[in-house]
Parts: C-alpha cells; structure tokens; sequence
C-alpha cells in the first residue's frame, strides 16, 4: 500500500470552520474577531492576487495624498494618451501587448468566479475518497472574439471528456462555442471559447493570385481571422454540404485561386456540372474540358485523366515525388459539382462502372502526378461515396444530421467542434475543415461569388471556347 495518495487538481476545502454550537459555546467578541481577521486576510490574498489592478490604485492613491489631485489627473491623462496614440498608431501590437493582456487577466478573474459551478454542473468535478477535485484553470489568454484557457485535467481525465461537455460548458460560461484541444503537456487541454462570429459577414472574392501557390491557395476566412488556404497539392478535397449550403462558393473560390494559372496555361480545368450545367456553365471559358449533360463524355474525360495520369507517372517515376506543373505538363484540376450522380444515381451500370474506376484510380495516384480532384456531394452516406478514404482534404458544409458530420470529416469531429448540422441556412458558405496537423476542426466561410464576379473572371482569365466533352 503507497505511503502517500497523490491525485492532481485543485482540491475543494470541506468548511474551514465547523460551528457546532450546542457543543462549544464562543463568546460574541471572539466570533467577530475571528471574522474580522478572516476579512483581512481575503482581502490581503485579494491584493496580492489581482496585484494588476491593486499596485496601479495603490500608486494613484499615494501620489493623490502626496502631491495632490494634478499630477494624479496629469498622469492618468498622460496614461491615456500615450495608450490611444499607441492604440491608433500601431493596432497589432496595441491588442497583442496592451489591451488582450488586461482583458485576459479580467475574463481569467470572471472564469474563476464561475469555476466551481461549471466544473461541477459539467460533471469535470471528480469526486475521490470522500474529496472533490476540480480541474485547475491555468492560464487564460484573449484573441479577437476568441478566449483560450489553458486547463489542467485532474487524474484519470481526458481530453475527450472535456470535448462531450463542451456544449454544456459553452451554456455555462455564455459563449457561442467551446472547443477542446489538447495542450502542450499531456495532462492540459486548451479550451478555445468562441465569443463573438466574425463569419456572419459574406466574404468578398480573395484577390487573384498571378501565379497560384499551390500550397497555399486563398479561398475565404477563418474564424481565428486568418486566410483560409488550400494546400493542392498532394491532395484531393471532398466537399459536402446539404441544398443550398454554398458548394459552389468552394468551387468557384478555387477556381478564382488558380485562374492566374488557366491564363498562363500552367492549370487546366475539367469540369463536370452532371446538373445539367447549372452551377458550372457560367464560367465555361475558364474550363478546359466541360461536360453537364452527357455522362459517356464524362466517362472517356476521366479515362482520358487517367491516360494522362499513367503516362506521367512513367515519365517520372524515380525522378520526383510531386509534379511541378508546366506549360507543357499542366495540373488538372477535376471539378465534379454532384459526385453522386455519377457514382450512385446513374442507371446504366456499365458506365457506373468505367466512371467508378476511372475515378477510383485518379484519387489514389492522380495527386503526385498532378491530377486533382474536387468533388462535391449532397448526401455523405457511405453507400453514395465508397472513395471517401481516398480525399484527404474533407470540407463540410451545413449538413442535415449530425451523424454525417464524423462520416465527412473523422470519427470523434462532431464532437471536438464540427457542428456542420447547427450552422444556419442563413449563413451559406460556412464550413468546417480538417487544418494540417489540427486535430480541431476550424470553422471558416469561403468567398461569395456573384455571377457577374464569375463572368469577370471568364473574361479575364479564360483562354477557351468549348463545347461539350472537349476544347474547341
Ligand atoms: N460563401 C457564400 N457567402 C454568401 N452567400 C453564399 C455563399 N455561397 C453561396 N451563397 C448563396 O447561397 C445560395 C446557395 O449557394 P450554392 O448554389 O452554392 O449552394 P449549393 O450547395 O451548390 O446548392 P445545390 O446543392 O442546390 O447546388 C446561393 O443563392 C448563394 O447566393
């Protein structure tokens, strides 16, 4: 048996003082001299604790009693000047230095106060040996709209724990979400709590890049504000997303990212509207192949990238592992506006068939090659999509259930964060994604393309007229 039990956390006092009365009688005087030195003493921890806030009175207060209410009143003034002049002068370093600091130790000063509570009502509080341990809350730092606390687990928990009483904590501590991630040590987590949406407004159309990064193609926001990017190569996207959720706005912001390349000719665009050229036949002269309405010409197009593919891969076998692409040697970039027409609600069999392993094969050896897919779907079940293990980038817009949220995304994405069936119609274009090496999902919204954005885009970086299946 150890000689000592250790168990981390933060361990709840039972009262400090039990007043059995009928037992032990104290005289009046002693009682209020004991809580008159008990009031001190909170009050002295209180002064050292928030020293931020006491230190600066205490300094305001002597130098009224010194000197007068003057140079109180000029040195408040001059405070405040300088943090304004900083403020408008420098912003980034204003909130990173100045403000953010103050505000987290306020928001820290605010969690604390509802800790217990939450800690307990969340069911984080453990209960061990007759004591009750709360997880510790370390450290709090402020962003824009955006609160991340640093928190210790107690013994025996796990991050997962935290994540499935997110939505509870985020009721309790009134933010719009929380999200779990786990911290630099093993035994914290980082709770990100979402205050304000910085995605309700519609993101404009992102400049044009002259030529594409495909490791960083610019495609809308993040919620942390930071640019959304996709990183094409060695990567296939899915994307899905209920009617009306806005896959055409991951569409055509892709497009926009790579047009500076169409125009160059360095990417080629196959586009495959199988809606009848609804979404897609707008911006035709930006594509170098399109097909909407008939689906053996969609067949010999993705057995055409296949061709394309296999005599790539000969070429560079042993030579590189990532094509880089060239005027000769383009990327193909395969956009397919309804996967599952193609997959699963076609009728004839045979061609189901060749479009199945024609696509089968571009998604597991296209990306080294440079040839991409990006396919969207409505319906995520498993039996419409039998390649999803083959798109390693998954964008997942609003969804009608929350069980498609894992089937997109990961198991477990739903609940660290990925509420893709909670976002509101009114906000189209929103999407979770799976950033590099984050095992949290990010919510972002894609840039908004009007028809007459589109039809600009076609005219200044279209290089062809096409008809269907092939270029004219
Ligand atoms: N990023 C966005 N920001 C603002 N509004 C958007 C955005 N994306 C789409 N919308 C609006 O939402 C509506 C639906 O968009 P879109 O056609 O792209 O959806 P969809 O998912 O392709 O729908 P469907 O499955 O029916 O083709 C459009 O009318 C468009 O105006």
């Amino acid at each position: 048996m150890p000689f000592v039990n250790v168990i981390r956390g933060q361990e709840i006092p039972e009262a400090p003082l039990n007043l059995r009365t009928p037992v032990v009688r104290i005289p009046l005087w002693m009682a209020l001299a004991w809580w008159c030195l008990r009031g001190v003493g909170r009050l002295l921890r209180a002064y050292l604790r928030y020293w931020w806030v006491t230190l600066p009175i205490t300094g305001l207060a002597w130098l009224y009693l010194e000197r007068g209410w003057l140079p109180l009143a000029t040195t408040v003034a001059g405070v405040g000047l300088v943090a304004t002049v900083w403020a408008f002068s420098h912003r980034p370093s204003w909130l990173r230095f100045g403000w953010w600091p103050v505000k987290a130790q306020i928001r820290r000063w605010q969690y604390r106060r509802v800790w217990h509570p939450a800690m307990a009502t969340a069911r984080l509080a453990v209960t061990w040996d007759t004591h009750t341990v709360l997880p510790v809350l370390r450290r709090v730092r402020c962003g824009h709209g955006v609160d991340r606390v640093i928190v210790r687990m107690v013994s025996g928990q796990t991050p997962d724990d935290f994540a499935l009483a997110a939505v509870r904590l985020a009721h309790t501590f009134g933010v719009r979400q929380v999200k779990v991630a786990p911290g630099r040590r093993p035994d914290t987590i980082t709770l990100t709590l979402l205050r304000g949406d910085p995605l309700t407004a519609i993101v404009t159309p992102m400049p044009v890049p002259y030529v594409p990064d495909f490791t960083a193609l610019p495609l809308g926001r993040r919620e942390d504000g930071r640019p959304l990017t996709l990183k094409l190569f060695g990567t296939q996207v899915l994307v899905a997303g209920a009617t009306d959720a806005g896959k055409g706005s991951v569409i055509w912001s892709t497009v926009r990212a790579v047009s500076g390349g169409i125009r160059a000719g360095l990417v080629e665009v196959w586009a495959f509207d199988p809606k009848g050229g609804m979404e897609l036949a707008i911006g035709r002269p930006l594509f170098a192949r399109f097909a909407c309405d008939d689906y053996p010409a969609m067949a010999d197009m993705l057995e055409e990238a296949v061709g394309t593919m296999r005599r790539r891969t000969a070429r560079l076998r042993g030579k590189t592992r990532q094509h880089i692409p060239t005027v000769d040697e383009p990327l193909i970039l395969i956009i397919i506006d309804e996967l599952a027409a193609l997959t699963a609600y076609l009728t004839d069999r045979q061609l189901k068939e060749r479009i199945k392993n024609a696509l089968g094969v571009l998604l597991s050896q296209g990306r080294a090659v440079g040839v991409h897919v990006l396919a969207c779907l409505q319906d995520p079940r498993k039996e419409i999509l039998p390649f999803r293990n083959l798109f390693p980038t998954r964008v997942a817009l609003r969804l009608t259930e929350d069980k498609e949220v894992d089937l997109v995304l990961n198991d477990g994405s739903r609940d660290r964060g990925a509420l893709c069936d909670q976002i509101p119609k009114s906000l189209p274009g929103v999407a979770y994604v799976l950033l590099d090496g984050e095992p949290t999902p990010m919510r972002v919204r894609f840039a908004y393309h009007a028809d007459a954005d589109i039809r600009a885009l076609a005219a200044e970086y279209g290089r062809l007229r096409l008809t269907e299946g092939s270029a004219a």
